[in-house]
């Protein structure tokens, strides 16, 4: 595969770092031309640890993880903020969220086991995937977990199996395919109806299995849960999310006399990957969702469930940044001007898989307008291979220290060793002080598991 064509008439927008807007994290500024994060010089940062280098601002996730839990709570008291660790996942990050009182979801058995590795309450997490393993929900039910959101009827009968095998009752969710086409990537659109995930409401599908799931032995019907997607801007698609499941609890409550006590709408709220994007905030995302929920209740005259969001992307992705080192310059006349650096595919499949955008700066030139439009290519063996596809940069040199914001969420956990190439270190800043809280892959590390 290989890159769109550039549009050769795209102007440079002569802006500068601190320009960038919703873009940046919240302590992002410029000192004597070099970009700051967390009080630290990026291009000191840099130098130190080596790049490529996920760099994430603590006070910016920290602050967003506060105003999320804030924002529901101040506006719906029975509610709860679900981190989607999917987006990004190390033990640093679930200690920040316990800390905060968020609760977790994980996608599998090894997100769970980095949440039990730093005693991550069991009773906060909640277990996703389509395709869960036998050995996976053992995993989920043995630990104790608070909720497995029930993807289909196959795995209905595995929960329940296995509940009844270790002796307990475990709380589920069933997983709603509500039929709601969100206005995102096909590719990260998941409520639509001709999806893999949860029960489809075709054919009153998802009505009829709750026989199923009410008659099931060991199994609580906690609530419903739908997720339509990620990275989206209409508000409008969650509220029509809301309709039909408060719709679908109404009827449940009439037709088989059962109240559904939880509500979990997902995550997807989008964010800000360029300076022209303009995307809600965390209180009118809260606004809408909560409101939508108390108007649909009132009109069915149901009591108002517990509220639960799943956000993963608008926590994290604006609080991290990648940091790179420029190593080979090419311009090819009338094509496009290449900056390579070096990462690439393997630190961010994004902007390969969804033609993604991202805003970079040239660190150590931060204070300097952006005068050159460059594509930034990574280092792999791959013609797709970009971080950054005709954007306006700095004049780069050999040497500059790239930082591509934006980058907090499903990039380091999307990252793969493609070329032999070990997985950066995650450092966090905070008030003038960066932290390695994951360490850089060794060589040893890639080989180590082989005989
Ligand atoms: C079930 C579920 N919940 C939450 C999320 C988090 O979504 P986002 O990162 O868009 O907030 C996802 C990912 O799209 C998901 O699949
Ligand atoms: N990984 C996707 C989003 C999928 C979210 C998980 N359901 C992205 O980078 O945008």
């Amino acid at each position: 595969m290989s890159l769109p064509a550039s549009d050769l008439t795209k102007q440079p927008d002569q802006r500068t770092t601190m320009d960038l807007g919703a873009v940046l994290p919240c302590t992002a500024e410029v000192r004597d031309d070099h970009l700051f994060i967390g009080g630290v010089d990026m291009v000191e940062l840099a130098r130190e640890q080596g790049t490529a280098l996920y760099v994430f601002d603590e006070a910016d996730l920290v602050g967003r993880m506060e105003a999320y839990r804030d924002a529901f709570r101040s506006r719906y008291e029975n509610s709860d903020v679900i981190y989607a660790s999917k987006a990004f996942l190390n033990k640093e990050v679930v200690r920040l969220a316990e800390r905060e009182g968020l609760c977790l979801d994980v996608s599998g058995g090894g997100e769970l086991a980095c949440a039990q590795s730093v005693g991550f309450p069991a009773e906060r997490v909640f277990v996703h995937g389509n395709n869960k393993t036998p050995q996976e929900l053992e995993e989920a039910i043995s630990a104790g977990v608070g909720r497995i959101i029930v993807d289909s009827r196959i795995e209905l009968a595995r929960v329940s199996e296995i509940a009844g095998r270790l002796g307990v009752t475990q709380d589920i969710y069933m997983r709603i395919t509500p039929g709601v086409e969100a206005d995102t990537h096909e590719y990260i659109r998941t409520g639509c109806e001709d999806s893999k995930f949860g029960f489809t409401m075709l054919e009153d599908f998802a009505y009829k299995c709750v026989t199923d799931v009410l008659a099931a032995p060991n199994v609580r019907l906690a609530g419903l849960h739908c997720h339509i997607g990620s990275q989206i801007f209409a508000l409008h698609s969650f509220r029509e999310a809301a309709q039909v499941m408060v719709e679908f609890m109404a009827r449940i409550r009439d037709g088989y006399g059962y109240l559904i006590e939880e509500l979990d709408l997902g995550g997807g709220l989008g964010i800000a990957y360029t300076a022209d994007h303009e995307p809600s905030s965390i209180d009118d995302f809260a606004e809408v969702t909560c409101a939508a929920v108390r108007d649909f209740c009132g009109e069915h005259d149901l009591p108002l469930p517990r509220l639960l969001v799943e956000p993963g992307r608008s926590l994290v992705a604006n609080a991290g940044v990648t940091l790179y080192t420029v190593g080979i310059l090419k311009t090819l006349p009338g094509i496009r001007k290449y900056v390579a650096v070096d990462g690439g595919m393997s630190d961010n499949i994004r902007t390969a898989l969804y033609h993604a955008e991202y805003e970079p700066v040239i660190a150590n030139k931060a204070g300097q307008p952006r005068t050159e439009i460059v594509t930034l290519c990574g280092k792999h063996c791959e013609s797709g291979d970009a971080v950054v596809i005709d954007m306006p940069l700095q004049h780069p040199d050999l040497g500059d220290i790239v930082c591509v914001f934006g980058t907090g969420a499903y990039n380091m956990t999307m990252a793969s060793n493609y070329n032999g190439q070990p997985r950066p270190a995650v450092v966090f800043v905070r008030d003038g002080q960066a932290r390695v809280v994951t360490r850089r892959e060794t060589y040893n590390d890639l080989y180590a598991r082989d005989i």
